[in-house]
């Protein structure tokens, strides 16, 4: 069981206390000793010991001076660890294929994902603790709004599991739930093609497919031309984007999603 933070700095944080949900998280991950592995916050450290044991690089990023001091104590003489002092949001994300494993701030998640699914991005994998409801709002057949289906569509979204709150400390008011996020195989060339796909499908949610695409090529995506576009999951739409991208030149993205 984490010693209890001070207030202030705790505001909003809670601290994974059982052993074996931070033994899960790491095992869902699949990480091997070749993985290069980002840990955002890592607090006191619940999920870095689990981390060092895997063999893997482990880069664990914390904010809080307190924290990163009882890191090192804790851990300062691995190897394979290496603590940096620094917010994670503005740090430089790694070049070289990543996989994240993190029980990430609540308040922060929608910033992070917004980062780790950048178009650029090199995330292979990652096994969140998130707020409940923001798992179960990504993780939905058709997410609601378009940076969601943009996120689905590039990787596969799966909730593993609820986890109770009895298993934080202090524990949150809201469920928790073990997120893992597996990037799909989708080529980075199509990805302007599927953020023109999705944002004319979402700005006309209850038009049938067919009155913005192509009846040929939707029957190849799989998707029925008299389907309204708010019933097509995110998956569907990048076949979609995959066949059509090589057919034209695609608007950029636009600034927010780039990360
Ligand atoms: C929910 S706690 C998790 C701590 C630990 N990983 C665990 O599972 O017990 C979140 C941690 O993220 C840190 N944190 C909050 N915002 C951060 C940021 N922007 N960059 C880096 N660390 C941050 C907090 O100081 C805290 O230690």
């Amino acid at each position: 069981m984490p010693s209890a933070p001070r207030a202030g700095r705790s505001a909003g944080v809670h601290f994974l206390a059982t052993p074996a949900i931070a033994a899960q998280l790491v095992q869902s991950c699949a990480v091997g000793v070749d993985d290069l592995v980002l840990e955002i916050g890592a607090g006191q450290g619940a999920l870095t010991g689990h981390l060092i044991a895997t063999g893997a690089r482990i880069l664990a990023v914390e904010r809080d001076d307190h924290f990163v001091r009882r890191l090192t104590t804790r851990f300062g003489d691995r190897p394979n660890l290496r603590i940096v002092h620094a917010d994670a949001r503005e740090i430089p994300l790694p070049r070289r294929r990543f996989l994240v494993v993190a029980n990430i701030p609540y308040a922060l998640s929608t910033a992070f994902l917004r980062r780790l699914l950048s178009p650029h991005t090199a995330l292979n994998r990652a096994a969140l603790l998130v707020e409940w409801g923001f798992a179960k709002r990504i993780c939905a057949a058709v997410p609601r709004h378009v940076e969601q289906a943009w996120w689905a569509a590039r990787f596969e979204m799966t909730l593993v599991s609820r986890i109770g709150a009895h298993h934080f400390s202090p524990p949150p008011r809201v469920g928790s739930a073990h997120l893992l996020i597996r990037r799909r195989p989708f080529p980075r060339t199509a990805e302007r093609a599927l953020w023109t796909v999705l944002s004319a499908a979402y700005q006309h949610p209850g038009a049938p497919a067919h009155a913005l695409f192509d009846r040929r090529a939707l029957r190849r995506a799989d998707i029925r031309a008299a389907d309204p576009n708010s019933t097509v999951p995110p998956h569907r739409w990048a076949r979609l984007a995959l066949d059509l991208a090589p057919s034209r030149t695609w608007p950029a993205l636009p600034r927010p999603l780039r990360g």
